[in-house]
Parts: structure tokens; sequence; C-alpha cells
């Protein structure tokens, strides 16, 4: 392409109404500089108790002040992105590259075969020639089941895809669209038809893969069909200990590989990589290392997408979004990846635990690509292969497209398959750079995130697109415990990297920009949160006991500031998330959230790290369940908090809810006993913390005393929280 016509294929624009949001930002400092004069001149001169507390509250403040300005790292710039997808296709419809797409999963038994299968569908169904489609199941659980409905999945695509591109259906799993979006008596009658075919073929397909799910076991029929059972699976004994399964369902450059219409199908392959009990495997890196490996001899497509195996396609044209950005000729050259958000289609109305991830998805990674380029988050993301294979930026380096790079040598798919089983084999790895400088990193239960910025501190940069239709769609945790859990996996490890020799401060420093060092703390620091948290929501409350006041005097000008930036702060995030389509009972819900995730996710996600810096643990990598219980699934779409299982995190939770509630009794009886008010003047702002904090664990004291169902608080955590409650009240009052 000739510079001198040069139309880019895409472009950036700022977002609107910053100098407002600037002001506001300065006042909120200024609001902290004098909370902080105050903690300064009244700091108690006695010693003793009474200054450690304060102290410890003037730290915790510290804490909060300093992540606070960390965030506005984040907010202070953001841009949205937006491509042209025409030219993209007039300049390249020819010549676009070959793509490949990994699909990742896990354990059959909480990531259901089915929905599996309706995310690889929704792959293979972008609209993009079929032929320059490679779409690969990775199956860490080795489920004959899986490899099962993958056959049934890729005889389904032969009707699935050309209905698709005829009437141009969205989304394209075909799951979701027969759920909701097929609507045979509004559309064109031969649509309707069609359609309505389709749809029983679809449905014979999930009666098939949902009894044999069931059942366990792959039906007879299949396996007589099909010899990979027999050829690949007498040699399993468990899902941790087998070889390579490789098996290329269909293959695209075969001529017989054609649909219903007779065009090419997309090149279609599922691998469940070696694994023996003596080889640590490496979670989800060890698998997309696999698979970049083994796809390099089937397909090599230059441009990847990972994606989870819950989060289908809900907009075709994502990949050439992506590569509106990779393929462009003069900015494009320096994008390593571009990185969609996540979307989630089980969210309920008021997102009872903030699975939605709202406000990181549509405020702080757009402000992030503004700083040098959104985090790498796993899935949902396009990547140019030979960067995410270790490669380096250069000044001039310039992708080429165009030179053949098919390295598959025209042999049959047999012996295709026999080369490819070593290259996923457990000891492949042994005393090579994967894992390390090439591929995903492994040792972190964020693999993604230190990938990403180790990409970025190789001289790339990368990009974030939000398009109007959700790109992808997955599923997020629908109990409180799931949540939790998952937070921790991601505390934690994003706390992991800040601790090692990949902190962006240290590795980046020279290599991106500061203001995207800063970014990456937004997350990397969630876990230390903790510590600050838990001493504002015990401690304040545990003083009203003794009638310790930690606040200014209502009466004293000095209560000012302290009003003045948590109203500024709540306002503006109230606002923040009204702006972006949340409500406010979702806001609401989002603050407990914060709440419990810091308590109980960010403080296991800290110890942990502390204790593998002694040496006293590992990470691991707890694969999020996509499956529920009928009742608890109920519970969830009413929005009601589900407790049911014993648990250290719920132990936590129900601990400081009782404290709280004890303290603001306390603090009743001590007003109430006080006719001059004076009470009221000294502990005014610390009753308002502890009443906010009883008023924001309703749904937990439901748990812990009303609730009948099976939802509720296992009685063991009742009685235990009481008990210490109690226990730490009196000593509070004691001491
Ligand atoms: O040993 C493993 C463990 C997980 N997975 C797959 O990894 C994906 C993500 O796992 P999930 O349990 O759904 O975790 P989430 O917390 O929802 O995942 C988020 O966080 C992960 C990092 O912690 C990223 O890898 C994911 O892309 C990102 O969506 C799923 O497709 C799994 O099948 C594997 O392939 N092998
Ligand atoms: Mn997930």
């Amino acid at each position: 392409m000739k510079k001198e016509n040069y139309v880019t294929l895409f472009e950036t624009k700022a977002a609107k109404g910053r100098l407002a949001y600037k002001l506001y930002a300065a006042s909120v400092i200024i609001g902290i500089c004098l909370i902080f004069s105050y903690r300064v001149i009244h700091l108690p001169a006695q010693g003793g108790l009474e200054t450690w507390t304060w102290i410890g509250i003037t730290l915790a403040e510290l804490w909060f002040a300093l992540y606070w300005l960390i965030t506005q790292s984040v907010r202070w710039n953001p841009i949205s992105r937006y491509t042209f997808k025409d030219r993209l296709s007039q300049r390249y419809e020819k010549v676009l590259p070959k793509v490949d797409l990994f699909v990742c999963t896990a354990d059959h038994t909480v990531e259901p075969p089915l929905m599996v299968v309706n995310t690889v569908l929704s792959v293979m169904a972008y609209d993009y020639p079929t032929e320059k489609l490679c779409v690969y199941l990775s199956d860490d659980g080795g489920s004959e089941l899986m490899l099962y409905a993958l056959l049934e999945a890729s005889r389904f695509s032969k009707y699935w895809l050309p209905f698709c591109k005829k009437f141009k259906i969205e989304p394209r799993s075909p799951g979701a669209y027969f759920s909701t979006d097929f609507k045979p008596f509004n559309i064109d009658p031969v649509m309707a038809k069609e359609g309505l075919t389709i749809k029983e073929l679809y449905e014979d397909m999930k009666k098939r893969i949902d009894n044999a799910t069931k059942l366990g076991q792959v039906p007879e029929e299949a396996r007589k069909e099909h010899k990979v059972f027999q050829e690949q699976w007498d040699l399993v004994s468990s899902r941790r200990d087998h070889p390579t399964i490789l098996h290329i369902l269909t293959d695209g450059s075969d001529p017989r590989a054609v649909d219903i219409e007779g065009q090419t199908l997309p090149t279609l392959v599922y691998l469940a990589r070696e694994k023996r009990p003596q080889y640590h495997h490496n979670f989800k890196a060890g698998a997309l290392n696999a698979l970049l490996r083994v796809s390099s001899q089937i397909s090599n497509g230059q441009v990847l997408l990972t994606v989870d195996c819950d989060m289908y396609s809900n907009n075709s044209g994502s990949l050439r979004d992506a590569l509106c950005f990779l393929m462009d000729e003069e900015k494009g050259q320096r994008i390593a990846f571009v990185q969609f958000p996540q979307g989630f289609d089980n969210i309920t109305k008021n997102d009872v635990y903030s699975g939605s991830l709202r406000v990181i998805m549509e405020v702080e990674l757009p402000g992030t690509d503004a700083n040098g380029g959104p985090l790498y988050i796993g899935t949902g993301c396009f990547h140019r292969r030979d960067v995410l294979c270790g490669k380096k930026y250069k000044k001039d380096y310039q992708n080429d497209w165009w030179t053949e790079n098919d390295k598959r040598v025209k042999e049959s798919a047999k012996v295709l398959v026999e080369n490819c089983r070593s290259l996923a084999s457990c000891s492949y790895e042994e005393n090579t750079e994967w894992g390390k400088e090439m591929g995903l990193k492994y040792g972190c239960p964020v693999e993604d995130v230190i990938t990403g910025l180790s990409i970025q501190c190789r001289g790339w940069r990368s990009v974030y697109y939000n398009p109007e239709r959700k790109a992808f769609l997955g599923l997020a945790p629908t109990t409180l415990l799931q949540a939790l859990v998952q937070h921790k996996r991601w505390s934690e490890g994003d706390l992991q990297i800040f601790l090692s020799k990949y902190c962006p401060f240290v590795y980046g420093h020279g290599k991106i920009p500061l203001k995207l060092q800063i970014s990456y703390c937004v997350w990397l620091l969630w876990a230390p949160n903790c510590l600050a948290t838990l001493y504002y929501v015990v401690v304040p409350s545990l003083c009203i006991h003794r009638g310790l006041s930690l606040f200014p005097q209502v009466s004293s000008p000095w209560v000012l500031p302290f009003l003045y930036v948590i109203a500024a702060k709540y306002a503006y995030s109230i606002g923040e998330l009204l702006w972006i389509g949340g409500t406010f009972q979702e806001w609401w819900n989002d603050q407990r959230m914060w709440l419990y995730k810091r308590t109980t996710s960010h403080l296991f996600g800290f110890t942990e790290n502390i204790l593998k810096l002694l040496g006293f643990a590992k990470s691991g990598f707890i694969v999020t369940s996509k499956v529920a219980d009928e009742d608890v699934s109920l519970r969830y779409e009413k929005e009601v908090m589900e407790f049911g299982a014993p648990s250290p995190m719920f132990d936590i939770l129900a601990t400081l809810s009782m404290v709280n509630l004890f303290s603001f009794f306390g603090a009743l009886k001590r007003v109430s006993m006080d006719s001059q008010h004076g009470v009221l003047d000294h502990l005014a702002l610390q009753m308002l913390l502890c009443g906010l904090a009883v008023v924001i664990n309703l749904p937990v004291y439901r748990g812990l005393f009303f609730r009948k169902d099976n939802g509720r608080m296992p009685s063991a955590i009742t009685y235990q929280a009481v008990i210490i409650a109690i226990l730490a009240n009196i000593g509070a009052f004691l001491y």
C-alpha cells in the first residue's frame, strides 16, 4: 500500500468531559490533604493504645489515598476506538491472513460439552473466508465426551455455517440464537422454514450430547463410527495420566470437507495434550503453549484468538475488527494484541455478585488503552502469533502478511498427527524457553496478565476494542463462593506479579510508559487493600465501646473534608456506574462485593503470596464452575445471596458482620444514655461507618438468622461468628 493513498483502518477518539473530571479529582486531592493535616495535628500525644489506633487509621487512609491516586491513572484520559471493516475488505479481501482460533476447556463436569461446542460453533461461523480459519479445542480434561460432542458439532456445522451466512444471523452460537434470538413468526418465511429445520437438528444434537454427558459415556454407534475412540482412548488411564490425543475432525485442505452448499469448512482439531503425574502441566498456560506448537504445524495462522470455552462469539465481525488494528499499515505495526471486553449473558438485573465487571470493562480498560494498551485478560483476545511466541519489537518491524508461511508439507493427516503428538508431550518443553521467554508464562495464576505485560515490555503495544454489539459473552460466577474464589485467584496472581521480578516499575522501567506501569497497579495491588479495609471495618466500630473517637467531632470544621471526600467519591462512583448503564442497586451491590472481596479473596490472596515468598505454598487454578443445581440457579435469578457451603471465607464475612452489629447496638445504647449529645458529637462518623457496615451486611444477617433454604449460612458458621463477635466486643469494652 502506497503512503499517499493511505486511509487508516481504525481511528481513536478521546472521551469528553475531561476538564470536569480533573476539577473533581483536584478537589478530592485537596480534601485528602486536609484529612492528613487533621490526622497529624490531632495525633494523641499520650501514647498507648489511643495513639496506636490513631496511627493505624492514618496508615489505612494513606493506603486508600494512594490506591485512589493509582486509580486516577485509568480515568484521566480514556479513549475509544472505531474500525473501518469496509476499508479492510476493499484492500485485503483476497489476501486476508490465516487465523487460528483456540478454545480451552478443562473439565467436562464443570464445563458442559454442549456449552463448549456452542462456543466452538460460534467462532467457526465468523464472517471470514472459511478456508483460512482453523479452530482448535484444547481439552485439559482429556474427556472422550468432549470429543464426542465436537464430532457432533462438526457434523452440525455443515448446516449451521451456511445458514448463518445466508441470513447473516447473530449471535452465531446456536444455543444462544435459538433460545432467544430466533423468532420464526416475524421473519422472512424462507428463513423461518430453514431456521426451524436447523433448530430441530440442533435440538437433536443437544439431546445426544446431553444424554451422553448424563450417562458419562459415548454411545456405541459413535464409538464404532469413529476409530479415534479405540485408537486413542484405550491408553488413557485417567485425566491426569494419558498420552497426547490429537484428532483432526475436519481438514479444510481435504476437498471433501465441505458444508451442504459445497463451501469449504474451517479446519477443526481436538487436542488433549499429554499429561503425566510427574510433570506439572501449568494449567491454561501449558494448554495454550501446546496449542501454539501443534497449530504451527497444522495451519500456522498468523493471527490467533484465545477464548474461554464459555465465551461464545456474539459478533461475527469481531475477527475483521481485530484485523483492522493489526493490519493497519501505519499504526498497526506495533500492535501485538487486540483485547475485547469480557461480556456475560447470565448477569441478573442488579448484578448481585458484581460479575459483569462493568467498571473494569467500560472505564478502566479504555483508560489503560490510552496509557499504552490494555492488559491481556485471557479471553476474547486476538494476538499476532510470532509476538505471543516471544518476538521482540523493532522499529522497522513490518509484518509481512503475504509470504507463504505454510509450513505444512503436503502429507496425509495421519502422518501430520503423528508428528504433532510429540509437540504436545510433557517432556517437549524440558530445557526450552517455553513458559519463560516463549509463549504464555508459567507459574502465575493469571498467566494472561503476566504474559501481556511481558509482551508490552518487549516493545509492543496493545489495543482495546469495545464494539457496540458485544464481541463475546460468557458465564459469570453464579454463587458468592465462586465469585470470591475467582477473585482470590486473580488478586493472588496479580500481587504475585507485583512482588516478582515482573513488577511493572522494575521490569517495565524504560520499556513501557510510567502511566502504564501505574495503571497495572490498579489490579496488581488489589490484594493489599485487604489490610486497610479490615482495619477500617473493625477498629473504628470496636472503639465505640470505649468512646474512643477516631474522627473529628461533628461540630468541628475538620469534619468537612471527611464528609466532602466521602460524598464526592461516592457520588462520582454512582454517576460513573449509571453512566455506563448500571443501576443504583447494582452500585450498592458492587460496594458490598468490594467489601467482601477485600476482606476475604484479597486477604487470602495476600496471605498466599506471603506464604509463597516463604516457600510454603504453590499456585493453583481452580476452574470456575459453569453449572449449578436448580435451586442454586433459582436463587441466583432472584438475586438471593448464596452462602450454603462451609468456607473460611464465610467465617470471615459472618464474623465481621456480627462485630459491626454488636458495635452498632453498643453505640445506640451509648447515645441513648447520653442526654448532652456529647457522644453523638464525638462518635457520629464512627457510628455512620458502623451503621453502613450493618446495612450493607443485611443479606448476611438474613443468611445467618432468617433463611430456611439451602443457601443460608451453615449453622456452624453462625455460632462461631456470634461467639467471636461477642468476645471481640467484650474485649474492646474491657481493654
Ligand atoms: O488447567 C486449566 C485450567 C483452566 N483452563 C481453561 O481456562 C479458562 C478459564 O478458566 P475459568 O475457570 O473460566 O476462569 P476465569 O476466572 O473465568 O478466567 C479468567 O481468568 C483466567 C486467569 O486466572 C484467564 O485465563 C481467563 O481467560 C479469564 O477469563 C477455561 O476455558 C478453562 O477451561 C484450562 O484450559 N486448563
Ligand atoms: Mn470463566
